[in-house]
C-alpha cells in the first residue's frame, strides 16, 4: 500500500513563465508531473487547472483570490516566484491549510540596477532626447541635463531592495535618504528623513519600495507629487496601486514633475500578447518598463531554484521555514518513520484530539513539532508505524473537525 501520493502524481502547475530551472529542480527531486504555462490564467481558465494542482507556482500577475483558493480542492501550497505575494489572498490561503512560499531576495539587485539606471537616465534628461531621435531629431543640449553626483535621492521603503538602491547610489556620490514606517539601520552615510514630507522636500529623485498594502495603496497621489521639490524625478518599481497614475500624468503636464520612470502600472497588461494603455505614454520625458524590475536571467533562474526547492522541501519533508503565511517548522529527516502532517484552526483542544488518535492506536511517537500562529496550528508527528497503520492514522486525524488538512508524507 502507498502511504501517500507518489512523486509522480502530485501535481506541479507553473504559471507566468517560471524559470525552467524550477521545472529541473522538480524534476531532480522526483516529481515528474509538471504543467507549464507563459502566460498567467485567471477566470474559469485558471479554476480549471488550479482544480487538479498540488502545487502552484505564479509570479506577480496571478490572482489567487479566496474564491480561486476555494476550488483549489487538491492544493498543498502555493510558489510566489517573485518578491511581492499581494496577489494571494495569503489568509484564505493559511485558512485552508496552504503555506504560501516566496523569494524573498533573489531579484533585489536587478531591481536595484534597473533603478539607478533610470535615475541617471532621467537625471540627464536621456528619455526626451532619445524621443526626438527616434522622430528624426537632434537635442544636442546640457539644458536640463545633471549628473547624480552630489543630488538627493529619496528612498521610501527601506527594505531589501531600498537598501541596496542606496548603497549603489552612494557609490555614485549621490547623498542618501530614506523613509520607512518601522525604525531601519541605516547603511552606508544613508540617513533616515524627519518624514515623507521632509524627504519629499529635499530629494532630487524620488524612489518607492514598499510593498503593495492598505497603507501604500495610492499613497503616491496629488499632495504627495506636489510636496516634491519643482523638477525633481519620480521612480516607480514597487506596486502599479502604489502611484496615482492620473495624478502623476498631471505633475508631469505642468512640468512640476522633471520626469518619471515607471515599471508597474494600476492595471497591467496578462501577458505579452495583450495591448498595453496608460495615460503616462504621451510623454517623452518618461521611461516606461513592463515589469521588468526582476526581469533577468539571473534572477529568474536563481528564483525557479529557490522557490521550486522550498516547494519540494515541504512536499518531501513538512518544513515551513520561510512560508509567508504559515507557522514556520525547520524539520529533521524522518528515516524509520512515518511522518505525518495535521493543519487545523487553531482552537483550544485540537492537540489533545490529535494525540488520542495515536494513543488509541497504541503506536510510539518518535517526534512531535508544533507551531501554531493566530489562525493555525501546525503539527508534525513522526511515528513507529507501518505505511498502513500511517493511512489509518492519517483518516484518524482527517476526522478531527478542526482539521484543514492532513497528509502522510511520501
Ligand atoms: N518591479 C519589480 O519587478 C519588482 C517589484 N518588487 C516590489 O518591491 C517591493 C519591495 O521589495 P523589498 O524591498 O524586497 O521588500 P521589503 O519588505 O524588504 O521592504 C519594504 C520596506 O517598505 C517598508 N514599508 C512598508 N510599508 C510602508 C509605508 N507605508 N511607508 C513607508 N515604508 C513602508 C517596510 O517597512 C520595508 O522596510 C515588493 O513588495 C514588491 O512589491 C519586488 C521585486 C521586483
Ligand atoms: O518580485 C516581485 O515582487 C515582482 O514584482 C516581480 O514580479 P514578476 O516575477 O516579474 O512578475
Amino acid at each position: 500500500m502507498k502511504t501517500s501520493y507518489p512523486r509522480k502524481d502530485i501535481h506541479v502547475l507553473l504559471l507566468e513563465g517560471v524559470s525552467p530551472s524550477a521545472v529541473d529542480a522538480f524534476r531532480s527531486a522526483g516529481y515528474s508531473s509538471i504543467e507549464t504555462h507563459a502566460g498567467s490564467l485567471s477566470g474559469d481558465a485558471l479554476r480549471e487547472r488550479i482544480a487538479g494542482a498540488h502545487i502552484v507556482g505564479i509570479r506577480s500577475r496571478t490572482q489567487l483570490t479566496a474564491d480561486v483558493l476555494a476550488e483549489a480542492r487538491r492544493l498543498m501550497a502555493v510558489g510566489c516566484f517573485c518578491i511581492g505575494t499581494n496577489q494571494v489572498d495569503l489568509e484564505a490561503a493559511a485558512r485552508a491549510g496552504v503555506p504560501v512560499f516566496n523569494a524573498p531576495y533573489s531579484n533585489t539587485r536587478s531591481v536595484a540596477e534597473l533603478v539607478i539606471a533610470e535615475i541617471i537616465m532621467l537625471m540627464r534628461g536621456v528619455p526626451a532626447r532619445h524621443a526626438a531621435c527616434l522622430r528624426g531629431g537632434w537635442l544636442k543640449s546640457a539644458a536640463g541635463s545633471r549628473e547624480v553626483r552630489g543630488k538627493t535621492l529619496g528612498i521610501v521603503g527601506y527594505g531589501h531592495i531600498g537598501t541596496q538602491v542606496g548603497l549603489l547610489a552612494e557609490g555614485l556620490g549621490m547623498r542618501v535618504l530614506f523613509h520607512d514606517i518601522e525604525a531601519k539601520l541605516s547603511l552606508g552615510n544613508a540617513r533616515a528623513a524627519a518624514g515623507l514630507d521632509d524627504l519629499l522636500a529635499r530629494a532630487d529623485a524620488v524612489t518607492l519600495h514598499v510593498p503593495e498594502t492598505p497603507a501604500t495603496r495610492m499613497m503616491f497621489g496629488a499632495a504627495e507629487l506636489a510636496a516634491m521639490k519643482p523638477g525633481a524625478h519620480l521612480v516607480n518599481a514597487s506596486r502599479g496601486t502604489v502611484v496615482d497614475i492620473d495624478a502623476l500624468a498631471a505633475a508631469l503636464d505642468s512640468g512640476h514633475v522633471g520626469g518619471a520612470a515607471i515599471d508597474v502600472f494600476p492595471v497591467e497588461p496578462k501577458g505579452n500578447d495583450d495591448a498595453f494603455a496608460s495615460p503616462l505614454t504621451r510623454f517623452d520625458n518618461v521611461i516606461l518598463t513592463p515589469h521588468v524590475g526582476g526581469s533577468t536571467l539571473e534572477a529568474q533562474d536563481n528564483i525557479g531554484t529557490e522557490v521550486a526547492s522550498k516547494l519540494v522541501r515541504y512536499s518531501d519533508n513538512g518544513s515551513t521555514l520561510s512560508a509567508v503565511n504559515f507557522p514556520e517548522v525547520t524539520l529533521p529527516g524522518h528515516e524509520g518513520s512515518q511522518r505525518i502532517l495535521h493543519i487545523h484552526r487553531n482552537v483550544p483542544g485540537v492537540l489533545s484530539r490529535v494525540n488520542e488518535v495515536f494513543s488509541q492506536a497504541g503506536l510510539n511517537i518518535d517526534g512531535q513539532y508544533l507551531r501554531t500562529d493566530a489562525n493555525v496550528g501546525y503539527v508534525v508527528i513522526d511515528v513507529g508505524a507501518t505505511p498502513e497503520q500511517a493511512v489509518a492514522l492519517k483518516a484518524g486525524l482527517a476526522a478531527i473537525p478542526e482539521t484543514l488538512r492532513a497528509r502522510v508524507l511520501y
